[in-house]
């Protein structure tokens, strides 16, 4: 395992290769999706938080990702980071109803993707003055999966603490199927996302594994000290394990501060060469049970953009925001990569 396994020929290595060169060497990937959803009035304080606008609103989901496109992202990642069968099935949703909506999901993204490149073909688009230029700009749709402290709706993924009862079968069986049919929903790839524990990470490995999953994936962790992920497991034992996957293309780290991500870049390089993905939140800190946020820790703008050079400089091919992030980060972010490429 770990820095001399990883298989430069195997097809995955080739498309992550090729998807970076298109982009100029380093990817931008999209901001906080339900972070804009509520900014735009969707009301996120249910158990599907933002896969409820799978429902209600998907037309804000499209304007969101199209938002995001038009700032400059090179991926765009779906609603169904909270949309699960089991969740859906909750609200009294059928397992064929619950599908559609995880296939909705994408379909979102990809309609989002056409329309971005159907404006920017009629030259509808003027955005290219500030670097953002949409011609021809690689843009790849990733199938978010949450974790199962996701679904548990109570911030679970910022504690990764599952308790005794949930195993590795537990985890696998739970994610079988949605990872079935995201598989098989369009997505370029998968966003296994918030990834809190190394348990869940290998449930995950094991899934791609055992059900021949065909498209490439990325495991991205949480952290809340900068060194180990939020359960407490060391992010290089977690890192391990994507290294290992064959069907994983980009291992990083999203929804944490931005102040811990430099020494996380480090610690992931030293595991593995496969290409690094960070997308950070604000710093801010989320209150479950209330379903908000506490604003007073973030991170401005402009602060969030001048770690960019920084994470490039450690090693990250792929940057971008996560929650409370917004497209004015993204653009700058944007700004900031083509400038220095
Ligand atoms: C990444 S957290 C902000 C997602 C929301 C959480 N699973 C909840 O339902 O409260
Ligand atoms: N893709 C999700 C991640 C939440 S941590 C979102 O942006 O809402
Ligand atoms: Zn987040």
């Amino acid at each position: 395992m770990g820095l001399n396994t990883v298989d430069h020929n195997h097809p995955s290595s080739t498309f992550m290769a090729n998807f970076l060169r298109q982009c100029g060497g380093c990817a931008v990937i999209d901001g906080g999706l339900a972070t804009e959803l509520e900014r735009h009035g969707a009301d996120l304080n249910d158990p599907l938080w933002s896969a409820k606008c799978l429902i209600n609103s998907p037309h804000l989901i499209r304007r969101v990702h199209l938002d995001y496109l038009e700032a400059g992202a090179n991926v765009i990642i779906s609603a169904s980071y909270q949309a699960t069968l089991q969740g859906f099935e909750a609200k009294g949703l059928s397992i064929k109803e619950g599908e559609t909506l995880l296939e909705k999901s994408v379909k979102i993204a990809c309609e989002a993707r056409d329309i971005f490149y159907e404006r920017a073909t009629k030259g509808s688009l003027d955005i290219s003055d500030d670097g953002v230029t949409p011609k021809g700009r690689p843009v790849l749709v990733a199938a978010s999966v949450g974790s199962y402290g996701a679904y548990l709706a109570d911030g679970s993924e910022y504690s990764g603490n599952y308790g005794d009862n949930i195993g590795l079968q537990t985890l696998k069986d739970f994610h079988r199927r949605r990872v079935q049919v995201l598989a098989g929903s369009g997505a370029d790839l998968i966003a296994f996302e918030t990834i809190p524990n190394k348990l869940e990470a290998q449930a995950y490995a094991e899934l791609l594994k055992e059900e021949s999953i065909k498209i490439p994936a990325w495991f991205s962790f949480s952290s809340k000290d900068g060194t180990n992920v939020v359960s407490g497991d060391p992010i290089e034992d977690c890192a391990l394990i994507a290294d290992s996957c064959e069907q994983v293309i980009g291992v990083g780290i999203n929804c944490t501060p931005p102040r811990f991500i430099q020494g996380l870049i480090q610690s992931i390089r030293s595991v593995t060469n496969k290409p690094i993905l960070i997308y950070p939140n604000s710093g801010e800190t989320y209150d479950a049970h209330r379903k908000e946020w506490v604003p007073s820790t973030g991170v401005a703008d402009v602060d969030f953009v001048s770690y960019v050079g920084k994470w490039r400089e450690a090693g990250a091919s792929l940057i971008g925001g996560c929650c409370r992030t917004t497209p004015n980060t993204i653009r700058a972010i944007s700004k900031t990569l083509s400038s220095n490429s």
